[in-house]
């Protein structure tokens, strides 16, 4: 059995474990980086940042029997601020033509660009590799945050954006980053991506501001402007299903595709249901639809609970079975929230 819920600041051993067996840029493999993810969710969580556009939430996918933590995923009220813009590039086409040699091209255009008032970010899915398949992790752990933001919409942005990661090669490069990105800024990828995490004074100063034409890249290297990698296509096929679309932009150092929707548009979050438990335990539970259905608390160390369920709703009730009221620590008459889950 799984449960999702809030990072708590004793999750610290269990996510370097995580970071340390994936070792990926969506959760870094660093003691002091995963620390401050994890202090930000828990005063972000708790309220106690007070702008809720400021916010950054961590969610944590424990496995009940055993305590251990199988996956994370993120939501980032904004990302893109004054401070600390958000920066892509602009992928457009240009076609030129000459009479007099009769040729015709069209050129594939990268261009720097920066937003100060950013979208939400939804992000940070991973999920341990010896898991995957099993009872849908990956799935629980994006949709809960579809979840989230549906239950707390004010505090976040009306657009919500996916940066989709493309393929790598086998140790973790990317091309994209070995052609351009390296030369303009003498880094790493990793390092690179490390400091962008806190500074991103480096990508202004050093990137080219002028137009790149992807044509000068060898052929291997244009082919991952856009792509995302194999084990993103299943990512990328449920954000199209729910609503999201390429924009058009990509990651500036790696090529990986930005998708959008409009909050609003999104079919998860649009179908959310706010209900109250009945009184009953849930019978035959194979005969019942799963929802992903959610409950907060005033804990500190655990504002919010969800997990994968059968469950029957009656207009505005919502029978459940015991055991995942007893995992979301709710009882007779608790508000609860939930998503289909199809
Ligand atoms: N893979 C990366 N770290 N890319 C650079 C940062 C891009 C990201 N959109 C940002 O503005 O923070």
């Amino acid at each position: 059995m799984h449960l999702l819920r809030d990072v708590a600041p004793s999750d610290l051993p269990g996510l370097k474990r995580l970071a340390e067996v994936l070792n990926t840029v969506n959760l870094p493999n660093d003691e002091e980086a995963l620390q401050s993810i994890i202090d930000k969710s828990v005063r972000s969580f708790g309220g106690r940042i007070r702008d809720p556009l400021q916010r950054e939430y961590l969610f944590v996918l424990e496995e009940t029997r055993t305590g251990r933590l199988v996956g994370t995923s993120m939501v980032i009220a904004q990302h893109g601020t004054f401070e600390a813009p958000h920066v892509f590039f602009e992928v457009s086409q240009r076609q030129s033509y000459s009479s007099t040699i009769e040729r015709h091209f069209q050129h594939t255009v990268l261009s720097i660009a920066y937003h100060y008032e950013g979208p939400t970010e939804i992000g940070g899915l991973v999920v341990d590799p010896e898991l995957r398949g099993q009872n849908k992790p990956g799935k629980q752990l994006s949709y809960v945050r579809f979840l989230f933001i549906g239950m707390h919409r004010p505090w976040f942005r009306d657009h919500v954006l996916a940066e989709l990661l493309p393929p790598l090669l086998p140790d973790g490069r990317s091309l994209l980053w070995e052609t351009l990105g390296k030369k303009f800024t003498g880094l790493s990828y990793m390092e690179a991506d490390r400091l962008s995490r806190q500074n991103k004074e480096f990508i202004k100063e050093l990137f080219p501001q002028s137009d790149i034409y992807a044509t000068l890249f060898p052929e291997r290297v244009q082919k991952v402007i856009g792509r995302v990698g194999p084990n993103t296509e299943g990512v990328k096929k449920m954000l199209e299903r729910i609503g999201f679309r390429y924009m058009e932009r990509i990651d500036p150092f790696d090529g990986g595709p930005h998708f959008e929707a409009r909050t609003s548009d999104v079919s998860l979050i649009r179908s959310l249901r706010r209900c109250k438990v009945l009184d009953e335990d849930l019978l035959r539970e194979d005969d019942h639809e799963c929802v992903l259905v959610a409950a907060e608390h005033k804990d500190p160390n655990n504002r919010f609970r969800a997990v994968k369920s059968p469950a029957r709703v009656e207009g505005d009730q919502i029978c459940l079975p015991g055991w995942a009221r007893d995992l979301l620590g709710v009882s007779a008459g608790d508000k609860v929230a939930s998503i289909p889950f199809e």
